[in-house]
């Protein structure tokens, strides 16, 4: 589903050279639940930001679905980005000005030839899945940081992604709520068989998937 060869992302700036991923070789298999594990600075969100088409490797090559990345165009690029990946944030990313409904359809805005209605069917079908239907008109600041992470995860779930990608989506919440997250996440890869990476510091949440990855220094050490 994802293939990383000789993966390596090199930052630059004025004065220092950072070598984030160092010459990464990593499979990622469809319908896997992954987690990314090591510590602070060695290239867990670099991975997830190549994984995610946000940003591009320095050297290397990156495959989806059997295709090599740099082959696409950037229309097919971004038809890619929001067809078939969906992204969760550890501070939920959600607009606080929109409420929960519009905040979930806000990415089908983006996807040519769907309609109005389609677009709030999808909507409303991701929020009853995260148990959320009886809050589509709050606002976020009107929810538990639980809830709002729910909300993050319908939104990435209308769009009916393959793979999820998934910066410590329980990083913000306490044990209780972080549970709740992870057990929503583990259904929906056993429910609908989608491709999930998550980038954890909690071993205890990395150990609930299925194969954990873990980093040092901007290299895979297993
Ligand atoms: N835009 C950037 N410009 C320069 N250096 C960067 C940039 N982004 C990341 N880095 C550096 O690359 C290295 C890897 O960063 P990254 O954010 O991928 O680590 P991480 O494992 O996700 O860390 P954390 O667990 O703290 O979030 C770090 O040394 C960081 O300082």
């Amino acid at each position: 589903m994802i293939k990383l060869a000789d993966v390596e992302k090199v930052y630059q700036t004025d004065t220092i050279e950072t070598v984030a991923l160092n010459r990464v070789n990593l499979t990622i298999n469809r319908g896997e639940f992954v987690s990314i594990m090591g510590p602070s600075g060695c290239g867990k969100s670099t991975l997830l930001s190549l994984m995610g088409l946000l940003d591009e490797p320095t050297s290397g090559t990156i495959e989806i679905g059997g295709r090599a990345v740099t082959s696409y165009s950037d229309k097919e690029l971004a038809k890619l980005r929001n067809h078939k990946i969906g992204f969760i944030f550890q501070s939920f990313h959600l607009i606080n000005d929109l409420s929960v409904l519009d905040n979930v359809e806000l990415p089908l805005l983006y996807r040519a030839g769907m309609g109005g209605k389609e677009r709030r069917q999808r909507a409303l079908a991701a929020l009853e899945k995260v148990g959320l239907s009886a809050r589509t008109k709050h606002f976020p600041s009107q929810l538990s940081g639980g809830q709002r992470q729910r909300v993050a995860i319908a939104r990435a779930l209308a769009g009916a992604p393959e793979i999820i990608l998934a910066d410590e989506p329980t990083g913000n919440l306490d044990s209780v709520m972080g549970e709740e997250i992870m057990d929503l996440l583990l259904s929906l890869h056993r429910e609908e068989g989608t491709t999930i990476v998550m980038v954890t510091h909690d071993e205890n949440m990395a150990l609930k998937t299925e194969r954990v990855i873990r980093f040092f220094d901007g290299s895979q050490v297993n």
